[in-house]
This record gives structure tokens, sequence and C-alpha cells, in this order.
């Protein structure tokens, strides 16, 4: 096991982002739901940046509270204290630059839309011409991989296929933060790893910053450049491990290399101590 990767917030590269280069930042982030005796704390205190360009895995233990926090991160929940800043701006509602693709792709998608008319409809809102929707349609269905299914609904369409067009819709409308919601839980082992590679070729490929919350260890390890560990809510940063594996991953070779054992294991643990460990949050009444 490999001590070295693992880094708790504050003396980290991560320090030097917020205060230089980062796009996404956490700032003291805090989120009740609730007030009184009733009140749940469920973010306690977040706090880290991701700069421009990198792939950044979080994971916690169930419950910790990632829906509530990538909710604030899009804008769709307003925090009781802190705040999300996407390229300087403070994020009061879904922002500009920034696309989600979540775990249900079967709600996300519109059944009565084709493939084309699912990604075209957020690109509609950008008043985009027609021709360039066109071209960012079929660029994007290209990247994804589903070149010639424009004109199909997502009904004819197999799970893996449809998260491959809410990854298309995604990729099209141009973000620079791509926040993506434990994409690939309710897909098959083998679709998951086709599906981790391309999010891999896109987030080469395009260059964009990929937000990636999973519940999976080895996905995160696997995928991410570090790998953000949170803590039982109310939810803190509980530490982040650099993934120092080749640039070039590969399902089978990388996941053999005894690095990437030590870095799953390195992960596991700190997930487990996030289960049994109490922090001690501000009192939730006190919001
Ligand atoms: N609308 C709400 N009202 C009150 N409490 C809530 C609400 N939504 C979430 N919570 C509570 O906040 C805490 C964090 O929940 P959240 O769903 O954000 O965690 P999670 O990490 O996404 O969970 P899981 O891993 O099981 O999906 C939990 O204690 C949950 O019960």
């Amino acid at each position: 096991m490999s001590q070295t990767n693992a880094t708790p917030i504050g003396a980290t590269p991560t320090d030097t982002a917020q205060s230089h280069d980062a796009i996404l930042e956490v700032q003291h982030l805090r989120k009740v739901y609730g007030s009184g005796p009733t009140a749940v704390e469920a973010i306690g205190n977040l706090d880290f940046s991701i700069r421009p360009g990198e792939l950044v895995c979080i994971v916690g233990p169930s419950g910790a509270g990632k829906t509530t926090f990538l909710r604030c991160v899009s804008g769709l929940l307003q925090p009781t204290s802190g705040a999300i800043v996407l390229e300087g701006k403070t994020v009061n509602g879904p922002p500009e630059g920034m696309a989600v693709v979540l775990q249900e792709y079967g709600r996300s998608l519109f059944p009565w839309l084709t493939v084309q008319q699912n990604i075209e409809l957020p690109l509609l809102e950008k008043k985009l011409d027609k021709a360039t929707r066109q071209s960012l349609i079929a660029e994007s269905l290209e990247a994804v991989g589903l070149g010639g299914s424009a004109s199909k609904y997502p009904w004819q369409l197999s799970g893996g296929m449809q998260q491959r067009v809410a990854i298309a819709r995604a990729i099209a409308f141009q973000p620079h933060v791509l926040v993506m919601d434990e994409p690939f839980a309710a897909v098959d082992a083998q679709t998951r790893a086709e599906l981790e590679d391309l999010v891999r070729t896109i987030w080469k490929t395009m260059g964009v910053t990929v937000l990636f919350v999973t519940h999976d260890i080895d996905e995160s390890v696997y995928l991410g450049q570090r790998v953000i560990v949170l803590s039982s809510a109310p939810t803190m940063v509980l530490e982040e491990v650099i993934i120092d594996l080749p640039e070039v991953r590969d399902q089978l070779s990388t996941r053999a290399l005894p690095e990437f054992a030590d870095l799953r294991t390195q992960v596991y643990e700190l997930i487990q101590r996030a289960k049994h460990e109490r922090y001690s949050p501000t009192p939730a009444s006190a919001a």
C-alpha cells in the first residue's frame, strides 16, 4: 500500500488550484435540510477545488451526501452556507458551462423524441443555428460510437446505448465541466467497462474537466487522476488519493498492476474509516 498517495486536504496540489487556476471551487459548502430538532445536516463542510482539464472521482459511503452535493454543484439546490464557484462565478442555478449525466438514463431521455432530437433539445436553448446543431449532434454520436442511431428512439436501444446517448447529449452541449452522477450503476459489467473507457477517451480528446461520482472503488481508481473520499454525513473531505497510474489505461493491464491493487486498498480502507469514525460537525440546529 502506497501511503504517499494519501494526502489530507489542506496540504496538497488542490490547495494551489484553489488559489490559482481552479475551474470549479467548492468553498466551505454546508447543507442542512429542514430546521430545528428534525434538521438533517447532510453536508458539514466541503472544501476543495478542481483544475481545468482534471478528471476527479468522488467516492463516499452510502448516505454521505453525494446527491446533495451534486444538486448544489448543478445549481438545483441552494447551500445553507458556502458556495460553488464555476469559472469564477457563484452557481445560483443550472450553470451554462456544465452538463450532467445521471445514473437513470431511462428517465433522462425523452422516449417520444428520437436520439437526434434528444441531443438537440439543450442545443436549442443555446440558440445555435441548425447547421451547427446538426454537426454537433453528428460529432457527438460518432464520439460515443452511435453514428448510425440518430433516428432511433431511446426504447429501441439497449441500456448501455441509452447511456451513450446521454453522454452524447452532454458533450454536444460543449460543457467546460462534465458532471457524472454514478452514470454506470445500472448497466452490466461489460458495458460498464466499455463506458469507463469511453469517458477517458472523451476526457482526453475534448479536454473537458470531469467530476465523476461513484460508489465503485475500482471504477474511481481506474478512471481518476485523483479520488476525493468523503466522510459520512455531515460530509467533509476525509482524504484525497492521487492516482499516479500510467496515463494510458487498459481494463486488463491497468487493473492487474500492483499499484492499482494498492490504490484500491487505500480507498477501500478510507471508506471503511469513513463508515466507522464519528465526526463532530456543527449542530444542525445551529444552522
Ligand atoms: N430532501 C431531504 N430532506 C431531508 N433529508 C435529506 C433530504 N435529502 C437527503 N437527505 C439526507 O441527507 C443525507 C445525505 O443524503 P444524500 O442522498 O445526499 O446521500 P448520498 O451519498 O447520495 O446517498 P447514497 O449513496 O445512498 O445515494 C442523508 O442522511 C439523507 O437522509
